[in-house]
Order: C-alpha cells, then structure tokens, then sequence
C-alpha cells in the first residue's frame, strides 16, 4: 500500500525499535536491503500509529495475537476495517485468529473484521513480484474496502465469504509444509513429495469442511495457491523446518536456532483438538506432532503413514 503512495504507518513494540527502523529506514532483520517507501511512517504509540486509520492490517505471531489485539482495541475508531494477516490458531484454544479478535476488540468494529490468506511469502510481495490473496469476511463490506485498500497492479486481492475456510486452509498448510521439507530433507523424490502434499491437503480440508468451511476454499488462494507456494519455496519458514527435522535436528535445537515464527509447530497442536472436536480423522497431522514432540524419527513416520490400511482415495 504504502508503495503505491498511501499513507501507512508501521506499528513497532518500542521506541528503540522505532527509532532502528527509522534511522535505517528498512526492516534490516528480516527484510535487508528493501527501502521503506516515501510515506511508510514509523511509531510505537497506538494512538499516534491509529488515529487517522481508516485500515488496520495485523501480523504477528498467532501466538502473540491477542495481547496485541489488547495494545490497539482502546484506540481503533468505529468502523475501521481491520485485517488479519497472521496464520495461526492460538493455543491452548484452538480458535482462529478472527475468533480471537472478535473476542478483544471493541463491538464498534466486529463487524469489520476480515482475514487475509493466500501465496504471499514476504520477500517476494516486499520485492513488488506479483503475487494474489483473499481477503475473507463474514460481512461482504469489509471484505470489499480491504480489497480496493489492498489492490494494486502488482497485488491482486479477490474476496471471501468463507471466513473459516481461508483462516484454516492458511494456519494448517503449514502443517503440510513441515511434511514438505521432511521429504526434501529425506530425499524422498517427486513422486512421494506430490503424494504427500495432496493427502496433506486432503486431510487438512476433511477437517475445515467439518469445522464448516466450504470445500473449494481448500481448491483455492488460501489452500492449493498456498500449499504450492510453501511446500516448494526455499523462503518458506515451515518447509525450512520439516527440513532440518529431516536432518537430525529435533524441535527445539531448531526453534533455538530460529528467529522467525514457524506457526506449523503450534497449528498442529491445535489441529489435534479441533480433530477430536470435530470427529476428524488426521494421520498426517498426528505423525506431525510425535516428531515434534515425541521423538518419532521422520523415516519411521513415513514408513507409519505407508503402511496405513489402503481404501478408496476419497
Ligand atoms: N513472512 C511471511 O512470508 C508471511 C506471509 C504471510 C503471512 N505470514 C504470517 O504472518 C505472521 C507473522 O509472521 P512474520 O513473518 O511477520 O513473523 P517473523 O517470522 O518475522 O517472526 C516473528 C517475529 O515476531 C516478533 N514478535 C515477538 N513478539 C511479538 C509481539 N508481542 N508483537 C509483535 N511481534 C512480536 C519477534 O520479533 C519475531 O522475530 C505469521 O502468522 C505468518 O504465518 C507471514
Ligand atoms: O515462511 P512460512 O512457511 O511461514 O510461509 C509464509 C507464507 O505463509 C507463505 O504464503
């Protein structure tokens, strides 16, 4: 936005913070080398960063989502359109990160709520390639503003009325990423990488159907656009993770050598959850979560998953 000319002013946690991304006038830790454009202003006061917002794109860690939803809630104007980005469940809840803002910002701007999903890894959208998205909203309004806020010739923004669907097709994928580099890291080949993606996305649109999502969502941006993005790129946190899993590290030697957010890790927690509340059947995600966190090597997961009873694919 702020590079085709709109004022945006960026959020940070501090005035040192503040003050780094000021002097050098990008984003040197995540985003070296990408200038802020012209009006991309710089705060770490609330009141200051929202006074005059007619928009609010928020996009931390889910796990940090509702203090930050705290931080702002006091000083959002009524009717402020406010944009999701962050793909995540929270934990130990299993909600979705529209569900968590719905329940800490003010009524005034509820209905205004939107999440925004699809193949839209930072370093490319940062480095103006073209790229697409869905914005999805239970209220077709809000959805809209944010669209034509968002669009740009370079960034093409399509809406939802599958508020559930896009917000789980982009916190589960993640899930399938992990597995995507797990097959990378092993070598495993095309064949065996194309396999596990499409039952990976078969599996995680089983329990977004459940949770009452429409299926095609999982057909598009949010779930087959993103899945391919994830499961390939080299950019890709998850898949990165899945890879060094493959490796021998275990989960946390890898979290401690990170400093990005990989939110596979806890969406497959919350997944587990959802899966028992929704009577879901999940192998891939089940087997996820024992090497994350049990110690299942990842060749013995595979093995597991290959050796599953055989049916009809559908
Ligand atoms: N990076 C991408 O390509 C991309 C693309 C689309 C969506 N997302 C989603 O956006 C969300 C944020 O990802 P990211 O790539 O910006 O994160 P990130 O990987 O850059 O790392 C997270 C960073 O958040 C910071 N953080 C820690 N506590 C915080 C707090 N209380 N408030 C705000 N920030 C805090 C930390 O400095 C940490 O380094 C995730 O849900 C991710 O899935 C990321
Ligand atoms: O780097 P990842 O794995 O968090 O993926 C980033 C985006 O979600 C890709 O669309």
């Amino acid at each position: 936005m702020a590079g085709e000319g709109t004022p945006v002013t960026l959020l940070t946690r501090n005035a040192a913070e503040t003050e780094s991304l000021q002097l050098a006038r990008e984003n040197s830790r995540f985003l070296p080398g990408i200038k802020f454009p012209d009006t991309l202003g710089v705060a770490d006061d609330p009141s200051q960063a929202l006074a005059d917002a007619a928009m609010v794109v928020i996009a931390v860690p889910s796990d940090r989502l509702r203090e930050n939803a705290r931080r702002i809630a006091a000083h959002l104007a009524p009717g402020t359109v406010v944009v999701n980005a962050t793909k995540g469940l929270e934990l130990p809840t299993a909600l979705r990160m529209s569900q968590v803002l719905a329940e800490e910002l003010p009524a005034s701007v509820r209905c205004r709520i939107c999440s925004l999903s699809g193949p839209n890894l930072a370093k490319e959208i940062a480095q103006g390639k073209l790229a697409t998205t869905v914005v999805a909203s239970d209220y077709q309004d809000a959805a809209e503003q944010a669209q034509s806020a968002l669009l740009s010739s370079r960034f093409r923004v399509y809406t939802s009325d599958d508020l559930v669907g896009v917000e789980l097709g982009g916190a589960l994928k993640n899930i399938v990423a992990l597995g995507a580099g797990i097959c990378d890291g092993l070598h495993f080949g095309d064949n065996a990488k194309a396999a596990f993606v499409t039952r990976g996305l078969a599996e995680i649109a089983r329990l977004g159907v459940a949770a009452g999502a429409q299926p095609l969502t999982f057909a598009g941006l949010a779930g087959l656009g993103d899945v391919i993005a994830t499961c390939a790129s080299r950019l890709s946190r998850n898949r990165y993770v899945g890879e060094q899993l493959a490796l021998g590290s275990s989960w946390p030697q890898i979290r401690a050598s990170m400093d990005n957010v990989a939110e596979g890790v806890n969406a497959a927690e919350a997944a587990l959850k959802l899966a028992r509340q929704f009577d879901v059947e999940m192998p891939i995600t089940e087997t996820t979560f024992r090497i994350l966190h049990e110690g299942l090597s990842p060749r013995e997961a595979a093995t597991e998953l290959m050796q599953r009873p055989v049916g009809s694919e559908w």
